[in-house]
């Protein structure tokens, strides 16, 4: 069945998000907070500076007007980083109030609300009433926006408490070469998904550091063991951390080009400093704020991440990567399981 879906946030992963559903049928309206960029995706087809070279679906509409995007709507997509999650759904119910509409809700951003250390879905279920909405759901996994503009192949997870809602957003995304599995467990999932960043950038500092593949594995198991264990403490399933939304995030993002995260690890690596890397990469580092999050949870239940307190020392306490590596190097042996 068509279903019209807003899709608010129109930087990379959001316009290509859009971009698929039109492909799978619906009816999509972008949203974007920039005239300038509703333009040129309603009259180009393009998004230059997030998606550089691609050309949308002539049927994706955009727009800056929050009432259009949502008018009988089946499905609201959110898409924008973390730190406005809250804001933009804010300003969605005020919408929701006069239009009558009860989508269900979806997002697909990755990261911890920085003071309240929420996660998403937490963050919408607070903002969002039960009126105006039918269920929440999470889409994550190995995903970057460059290569499913490419249609390669990519496998993700829908997450929700609702199972039956989990299931309508996998059919709403599954196509050829996008699939989509189930999964209940929203916790491991928006978990895993958060703290995946976090890893990633430590495993771009060990690239622009030099080091090589032997470091890097090192970095994403235990990395991924660090994640798991906090993870775990509040609630999430051990499984879901070996699953796409978990392990498979990790891999790609901790090993990809294409990440921002990573990206930002490797310059750090190379000597910039935090706010150079920032100001340059012209798209949201999740990992930044995440893992002062993480580190704030791990303080709080007591559970040891050590990679993560060495990455929150580089990126808060200006300490030198290089010798960041050799401390976590350097501490006492330990029992691979504990
Ligand atoms: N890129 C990817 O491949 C993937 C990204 N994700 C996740 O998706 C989320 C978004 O990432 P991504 O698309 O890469 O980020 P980008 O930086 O590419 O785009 C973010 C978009 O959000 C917009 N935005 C920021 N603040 C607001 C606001 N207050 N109201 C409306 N729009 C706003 C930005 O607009 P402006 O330009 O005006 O700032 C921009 O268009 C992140 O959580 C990320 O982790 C998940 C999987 C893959
Ligand atoms: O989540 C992603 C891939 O699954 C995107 O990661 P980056 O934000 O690091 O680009």
């Amino acid at each position: 069945m068509v279903k019209k879906v807003a899709v608010l946030g129109s930087g990379s992963w959001g316009s290509i998000l859009a971009n698929m559903l039109v492909e799978n049928g619906n009816k999509v309206v972008a949203w974007t907070n920039m005239e300038e960029q509703a333009k040129e995706l309603n009259e180009k087809h393009t998004n230059e500076h997030y998606v550089p070279g691609f050309t949308y679906e002539k049927d994706l509409i955009a727009t800056t007007d929050l009432e259009m995007a949502l008018d009988g709507v089946d499905a609201v997509l959110f898409v924008v980083p973390t730190k406005v999650m809250r804001l933009v759904a804010q300003q969605m119910v005020s919408v929701l109030e006069k239009n009558g509409a009860k989508p269900i809700i979806i997002h697909a951003s990755k990261g911890l609300e920085l003071g309240t250390h929420k996660r998403l879905s937490q963050v919408l279920e607070e903002e969002i009433p039960e009126q105006n909405r039918s269920a929440i759901a999470v889409l994550s996994g190995p995903s970057h926006a460059e290569e499913v503009a490419k249609k390669d192949l990519t496998l993700v997870t829908a997450a929700s408490a609702d199972l039956e809602a989990a299931k309508t957003v996998q059919e709403l995304f599954m196509n050829k070469y996008f699939r989509v599995y189930t999964n209940n467990d929203v916790i491991g999932v928006e978990m895993g998904a958060a703290l995946k960043n976090v890893i990633a950038i430590g495993a771009g500092a060990l690239h622009g550091l030099g080091y090589g593949d032997d470091a890097k594995a090192a970095l994403i198991t235990r990395g991924l063991a660090e994640i798991s264990r906090l993870g775990v403490a509040f609630g999430a399933k051990p499984l879901t951390f070996i699953g796409l939304s978990g392990v498979g995030d990790l891999i790609v993002t901790a090993t990809s080009v294409h990440s921002r995260n990573w990206r930002a690890g490797n310059e750090l690596g190379q000597g910039m400093s935090l706010q150079e890397v920032i100001d340059t990469m012209g798209m949201v580092i999740e990992g930044v704020p995440s893992t002062k999050a993480a580190y704030e949870l791990a303080q709080q239940k007591n559970i040891s991440m050590p990679i993560t307190e060495s990455i929150y020392d580089v990126l808060y306490n200006g300490k030198d990567v290089k010798s960041v590596v050799a401390d976590l190097m350097e501490r006492e042996g330990k029992s691979e399981l504990d």
